[in-house]
């Protein structure tokens, strides 16, 4: 199975660890801005543009944190103000989220912001991720993932919140939750999701494995709901939202809170549970070595 995942794929392993496949490389910039027009609205903080088009409803969220949109604390935290700020918006009826940076999606949760850092941190850290997660797993608008590029861990965990999802078909791009090839188990709501996603089967080897996937065999497997050429996943993503926006609102809306709320009220219950077992597991000497020598790995990756 591991072998049908890596077909085709530049792999470098690191222990029992792998890094994804793809050899672009990257400058770090940032930019400030803001603009508005008549009937669309753009607004641009350093990681997130939002495109609000006020004729159609749609918003389309790019991630734009060079160089593979890690989810920092920053990035999460203007991620959650953008969402806060459509989902208060009566103008806006869905979402895409999608990157703006060549061949990554996200490179999943920032791994700077889970090492060499004071428990403090780590709690603060850990809230901001789950407070992602639970606002897009119970967002009320329509949400859809457009893959356009690889999607680690955190980065398939974001895409898996969204009500449906479409990966570009580069056979070089990999999704899943790889969190067991780098020594690190998943949180049990990481897991819900991926169940509630593939199903339990599917999920067990999934997880067990830290399996990434093609986009075709994301495809078999349910992960993803389309696969299109890579040009065309803004275009699919917004034909796709005017089906789901020919549905009714607030059907469409209960319909998704009644299927996801038990999923959601488990980790409201568990949540300083969860965040005190994170920090007490990142904070471990092995853990925080392992993730030393991952880190070490990923810069010597460069040519
Ligand atoms: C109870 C405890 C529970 C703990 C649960 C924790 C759950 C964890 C979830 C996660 O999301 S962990 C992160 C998992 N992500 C990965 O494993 C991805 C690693 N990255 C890659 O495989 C590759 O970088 C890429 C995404 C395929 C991109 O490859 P590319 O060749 O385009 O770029 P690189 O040269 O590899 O990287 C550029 C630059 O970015 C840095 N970087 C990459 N990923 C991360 C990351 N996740 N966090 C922080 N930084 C990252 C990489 O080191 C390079 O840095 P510089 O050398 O340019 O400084």
């Amino acid at each position: 199975m591991a072998a049908v995942l890596r077909r085709g794929a530049k792999f470098i392993s690191f222990g029992s660890s792998q890094l994804l496949p793809g050899g672009c490389k990257h400058g770090r910039t940032s930019t400030l801005s803001f603009f508005s027009s008549s009937n669309r609205n753009s607004s641009s903080s350093s990681k997130i543009k939002v495109d609000l088009d006020g004729s159609t409803g749609i918003a389309v969220v790019k991630f734009q944190s060079p160089p593979v949109n890690s989810m920092s604390l920053d990035f999460l935290t203007e991620l959650s103000i953008s969402l806060e700020k459509l989902e208060l918006d009566k103008s806006c009826r869905g979402v895409i989220l999608t990157s703006g940076q060549p061949k990554i999606f996200s490179a999943g949760l920032d791994i700077l912001d889970m090492y060499g850092k004071n428990p403090e941190h780590y709690a603060e850290f850990w809230k901001s991720v789950q407070d992602i997660w639970l606002k897009l797993y119970s967002y009320s608008k329509i949400t859809i993932a457009g893959i356009n590029g690889s999607c680690p861990a955190g980065g398939c965990l974001m895409a898996m919140t969204c009500d449906y999802r479409i990966m570009a078909d580069d056979p070089r791009y990999r999704i899943g939750l790889n969190e067991t090839q780098l020594g690190i188990v998943a949180p049990f709501w990481f897991m819900d999701t991926i169940v509630n996603t593939v199903g339990h089967r599917t999920a067990e080897l999934s997880l067990q494995f830290g399996l990434m996937y093609s986009p075709s065999d994301a495809l078999k497997i349910g992960l993803v709901d389309q696969v299109v050429p890579e040009e065309k996943v803004l275009s699919t993503a917004t034909e796709t939202m005017t089906q789901f926006m020919a549905i009714p609102d607030h059907a469409r809306e209960i319909s998704k809170s009644m299927l996801r709320k038990p999923t959601v009220d488990r980790l409201l219950a568990f949540r300083d549970a969860d965040t005190k077992n994170f920090v007490s597991f990142i904070s471990k000497d092995s853990i925080q070595k392992s993730l030393g020598m991952y880190l070490t790995m990923l810069k010597q990756r460069k040519v």
